[in-house]
């Protein structure tokens, strides 16, 4: 076999062949392979996105090369430069601490995310101040705090950034961060190595414990009945317990009444996706904590790519960046366009969000993005606000009372009349006809700008 540089080297070269040259420099080239022991190999990559793309796309068929040309299989790891290196850690537990078991090590916490850097908006407000709150008093506010809601949407995020917070108040204070996979492994292995007194220790000696996607617990009967132990000595002791989960806890399937009225003695909090202004004051914050220049409009532009997940979002940034640097051109709309393109695909696949419409149309009309959105009541804008509307019913699968809220918090029946409006009129004026047809094209077609 190999080592690290040369099996790098041929990884490179297959890639060379089979890709193209843009796919090639923008996740090949900008990754960094960091060692090669016990059958496992540590690639580097710049960024979750890099990082997600490999998992999805590349991974399996590095494994398969390996295989067919080395008749070997290998373990394949991708890391982000702030994740921990597995063999770094096991060489360190190896030497230094030998003897002390690895459930009693101390999880490591992400230290970019932190209270400065989450940005704060209508859908996360209350599990922000909670987050806070409970960083401050802990174990006695909000016992368990509870944060529930989609994909990528920060719930680790503020997780990490109340661990963050108490160690910069109280250095001493005992964090333990996992995931709810995490408890499960480390709970089965204690039983496999008769470690379970040092399990117990591991998880009920902290001030401070934070679960994450507590969802997985479901239908682990044994994990979930240590779990409940863990969680009454912590609590009888006053010690903060912090969860996250996709949904309320009543939703989990078979994680049992005691459990759920437990996770109910505290705080739910709720968050959801970022409204178009906070999406820009992410991408903002992003942009300025990388140095990076980014013009306004391109900032907005991203913004109304992304709606739902802030993983993408943050993705969707960092993949112009990258395309502006194999470009080597400044960034710009058009560039922006290009870029995100690469990353969703052909026009075709393309998905249309409510944003998207509204941008494009206020540019077609030359009206303000505000006006779109806004409760002017003159012609001049009344009609472009209609067919916007218009264009988000039919182009996208938002329900009524959501275009309702993209456009400045209107009732759905506001939604309704636009539509039936619209609808009504195309019958007779042939300049609408032509206009929607215009903008459909646009929307489907390359550009946008
Ligand atoms: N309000 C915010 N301000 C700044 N960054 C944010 C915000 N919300 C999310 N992020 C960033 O988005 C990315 C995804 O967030 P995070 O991993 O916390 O999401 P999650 O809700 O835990 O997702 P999952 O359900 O997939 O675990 C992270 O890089 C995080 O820093």
């Amino acid at each position: 076999m190999p080592d690290l540089d040369a099996l790098w080297q041929f990884i490179c070269d297959k890639f060379h062949v089979t890709l193209s040259q843009v796919t090639y420099n923008t996740w090949i080239a900008a990754a960094k392979p960091i060692q090669f022991t016990d059958n496992t190999f540590v690639l580097e990559v710049p960024s979750v996105l890099h990082q997600d793309y490999w998992k999805q796309r590349l991974v399996a068929q590095v494994l398969q090369l390996i295989e067919d040309n080395f008749q070997q299989q290998i373990t394949f790891l991708v890391m982000t430069p702030d994740q921990e290196n597995p063999l770094a850690s096991a060489d360190l537990t190896k030497t230094a601490e030998a003897e002390e078991s690895s459930l009693l090590r101390n999880s490591p916490l992400n230290k970019s995310y932190t209270f400065e850097s989450f940005v704060v908006g209508d859908g996360n407000q209350m599990a922000h101040a909670a987050a806070l709150a409970v960083s401050e008093e802990l174990g006695t506010l909000y016992n368990p705090l509870y944060f529930y809601g989609g994909v990528g949407l920060g719930k680790t995020h503020l997780m990490h950034a109340i661990g963050n917070q108490l160690l910069k108040n109280r250095p001493k204070a005992k964090v333990k961060y996992v995931s709810s996979e995490t408890f499960t492994n480390d709970f089965v292995n204690s039983i496999k190595n008769k470690q379970q007194e040092e399990f117990r220790r591991a998880y009920r000696n902290v001030d401070l414990l934070l679960v994450d996607d507590v969802q997985f617990f479901a239908k682990k009967p044994g994990t979930i009945d240590e779990f409940f132990h863990t969680f009454n000595d912590l609590y009888d002791d006053k010690k903060q317990i912090v969860l996250s989960s996709d949904r309320l806890p009543n939703m989990i399937e078979n994680l049992g009444d005691r459990l759920i009225s437990r996770f109910k003695w505290g705080l739910p909090v709720e968050i959801t996706p970022p409204d178009y202004e906070t999406r820009i004051a992410i991408l903002e914050t992003k942009a300025t904590s990388e140095k990076l220049a980014v013009p306004n409009d391109v900032l907005k532009y991203i913004a109304g790519q992304f709606e739902t997940n802030v993983r993408e979002l943050e993705g969707g940034l960092t993949s112009v960046k990258a395309y502006a640097q194999m470009k080597k051109e400044p960034i710009t709309i058009k560039l922006a366009d290009e870029a995100l393109k690469s990353l969703t695909g052909s026009p075709q696949d393309r998905v249309i969000n409510i944003s998207q419409i509204q941008m494009l149309v206020a540019k077609y009309y030359n009206v303000s993005l505000a006006d779109i959105k806004g409760k002017k009541r003159v012609k001049r804008i009344v009609i472009p606000r209609q067919v916007a509307m218009y264009l988000s019913r039919e182009a996208t699968d938002a329900s009524l009372p959501k275009i309702g809220r993209e456009f400045g918090g209107k009732d759905h029946t506001t939604v309704l009349h636009a539509c039936d409006k619209i609808t009504a009129a195309l019958s007779s004026d042939s300049k609408l006809r032509r206009d929607i047809s215009d903008l459909k094209k646009q929307l489907n077609g390359e550009a946008v700008n």
